[in-house]
């Protein structure tokens, strides 16, 4: 409510819409006996003292009966949006309930009905089933429901591709539970939110169908009725038809008004309350490493209502080196990558107190310069390549594209360009694949295709986060093939983020190991099996199977879990976890460097 309240649309709409609801209620009770009373003596009448709005052919008050027909007026509106939507959403669903080819014939039937004029079918349906109150009301619902159908149908389809109904499909769940279970509960808001923008053009229609003689009839009277009986005198008292207009147009807009904040309001609804807090980060003392391709220090990510995913983490990534991050599901190794390629989603804050990149210091540059370096220094894999790759355009057309926007080429050179990187990561019939969809190729290729496409440029950073989680582990190999090639021939420097500490001991130089935002670990990945001191890194490697694994013994897990970040103790966070857990561990160990290892444990370093 107070995010309606927010905005001038949503405070004008709200009073108006309020006060309606108010008058709704109230105005027969007060101004009953006056809106009835008739008076000879008074007949036709403007503005008076004893009738501020002047009086109707019979002597009544015309502010009395505008106020008295408020409930009527917005009574009728809310049946006949109720009637649209139940309608509309009934339409709308239909399609994913009934065989496809009468699917197809409900969602032909709507298109048809979108495209007629409402008020002509309103009119219509009015006309077919008698004029009147109750004519006007399913005229004016009738009107409503198509557009809500295809609201509904738009929607529906939108959340059919959800692996969630895919399951549910697959568990064999009747269409129309899978309907009512899955997919209405997750389009529910934007249909809610269209219903106060209905209500606004239910009632301007069914004012509309009154004043033109089709909807409410004489003794009942809504506005548009007050209308209709005012628009004979009105070149003689003007002011007569100002009550009823005042009111459909306050109305209206009034509903219309709501219906934005709602939205709007809805749009907020994601942004937790409060703002983000970084600690303070005073500017890095030590000189900064020439070498590096990046360089960040105490690199802190928070969110509001404290959650704070990455806490103070440095890492060094220099040309030719491979440098992976390695922890548990929710360490904050994405977190870090996506504040490193500037785009940690809103409201998350991003500090540091050193940050660059390709020996430019990040916190000088402009954010206009800050993306152009991004985008010509940085190259970043994701773990799904399936969404990385646009599935409308053709790979050849998107890593096309990467080379004439950045670095200017023509049309040619581009595709000849695209040829050359899929060839060098190893995809076979390169000058075939570019005319092919990302559909069209396999989960091994596609990440290959991503990786093409961050070599269209030429970067000085790879950041791959979990790129071969999707993959099986032969192509998974092919990959880590392709990356370290990339790598050791254009002297690029990789931050390489996964979950296994295996394949990141087998492809990189360096490792550090993050637990609960921080690294807790840092180490060249030669030293992983023999050196690795860190209670957590100890306990990661030893978790993982090998050939003189104990097959009927059950494989050694981490008792407890990763604290949440919002939830981080102030001392080591490993703790709770540990078995060498003593008094001082109440006090956060700090990351302790012998050369190039670094380890922050009280018990080891
Ligand atoms: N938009 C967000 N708002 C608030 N917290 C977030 C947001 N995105 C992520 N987080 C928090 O940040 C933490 C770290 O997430 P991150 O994706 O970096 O973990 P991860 O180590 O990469 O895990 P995984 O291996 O599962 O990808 C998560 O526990 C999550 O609670």
């Amino acid at each position: 409510m107070r995010r309606l309240l927010r905005t001038p649309a949503g405070l004008v709409g709200t009073t108006l819409v309020a006060a309606l609801l108010v008058l709704a209620v109230v105005a027969p009770w007060i101004w009953g006996s006056d809106a009835t009373r008739i008076n000879p003596a008074q007949i036709g009448q403007g503005s008076s003292a004893a009738h501020l709005l002047g009086t109707d052919a019979l002597g009544r008050d015309l502010l009395a009966r505008t106020l008295v027909a408020t409930r009527l007026t917005l009574g009728l509106a809310a049946l006949a949006t109720g009637i649209g939507t139940a309608a509309g959403i009934v339409l709308g669903a239909l399609p994913s309930l009934l065989p496809r080819g009468w699917g197809r014939c409900v969602v032909a039937a709507v298109d048809i009905l979108v495209a007629f004029p409402a008020l002509l079918l309103a009119m219509f349906t009015a006309v077919v089933t008698g004029l009147g109150g109750r004519g006007a009301v399913l005229g004016i619902g009738v009107a409503l429901a198509p557009t809500f159908a295809r609201l509904t149908h738009t929607l529906t389809a939108s959340v059919a591709g959800s692996d969630y109904i895919a399951a549910a499909r697959m568990l064999r769940v009747p269409r129309h539970r899978v309907l009512t279970r899955h997919v209405l509960p997750n389009i529910a808001e934007p249909l809610i939110l269209n219903l106060a923008q209905s209500m606004g053009a239910a009632l301007l229609g069914l004012s509309a169908m009154s004043f033109l003689g089709m909807g409410v009839q004489a003794p009942s009277y809504d506005w548009g009725r007050l209308l209709n009986d005012a628009f004979g005198h009105v070149y003689v008292t003007p002011s007569v038809v100002v009550a009823p207009a005042v009111a459909v147009t306050l109305a209206g807009l009034g509903f219309m008004l709501l219906g934005d904040a709602f939205a709007a309001a809805a749009a907020r609804t994601i942004d937790p309350v409060g703002d983000a807090v970084l600690p303070d980060l005073p500017k890095a003392a030590a000189p900064a490493d020439p070498d590096a391709v990046l360089e960040i220090r105490d690199l802190t990510v928070a969110f509001p209502g404290g959650v704070t995913p990455v806490r103070q983490v440095s890492l060094t990534v220099r040309p030719g080196e491979i440098v992976g991050v390695v922890g548990e599901s929710g360490s904050g190794k994405s977190m870090t990558a996506a504040a490193i390629g500037d785009i940690v989603p809103h409201p998350g804050l991003v500090g540091s107190s050193r940050s660059r990149l390709c020996g430019v210091d990040l916190d000088t540059l402009t954010p206009a310069a800050r993306r152009k370096l991004l985008g010509s220094c940085l190259a970043m894999v994701f773990q799904d390549p399936t969404s990385s790759l646009n599935p409308a355009l053709r790979v050849g057309g998107q890593l096309a594209e990467v080379a004439t926007l950045h670095a200017g080429a023509t049309r040619a050179q581009a595709r000849a360009r695209a040829v050359e990187r899929l060839d060098r990561v190893h995809i076979k019939h390169p000058e075939h694949v570019i005319r092919q969809y990302p559909h069209e190729l396999s989960g091994g290729m596609r990440q290959r295709a991503v990786i093409a496409m961050g070599l269209m440029g030429t970067p000085r950073l790879i950041i791959a986060d979990e790129p071969t989680t999707a993959l099986d582990v032969t192509v998974q190999r092919e990959v880590l093939r392709v990356l370290r090639e990339v790598v050791d021939e254009s002297a690029a420097g990789a931050l390489f983020i996964s979950h296994d500490i295996a394949v990141v001991g087998e492809l990189c130089d360096r490792v550090a190991v993050m637990y609960a935002g921080r690294v807790v670990e840092e180490l060249p990945a030669a030293d992983l099996a023999a050196d690795a001191r860190h209670p957590y890194t100890r306990a990661l490697i030893g978790s993982l199977p090998d050939m003189a694994t104990d097959r009927s013994a059950p494989l050694t897990t981490i008792p407890g879990r990763q604290p949440a970040p919002g939830d981080v103790p102030t001392g080591c966070a490993f703790a709770d976890r540990c078995a060498l857990t003593t008094a001082r561990c109440a006090t956060r160990p700090r990351l302790v460097r012998d050369g190039q290892h670094a380890v922050a444990c009280w018990e080891v370093s």
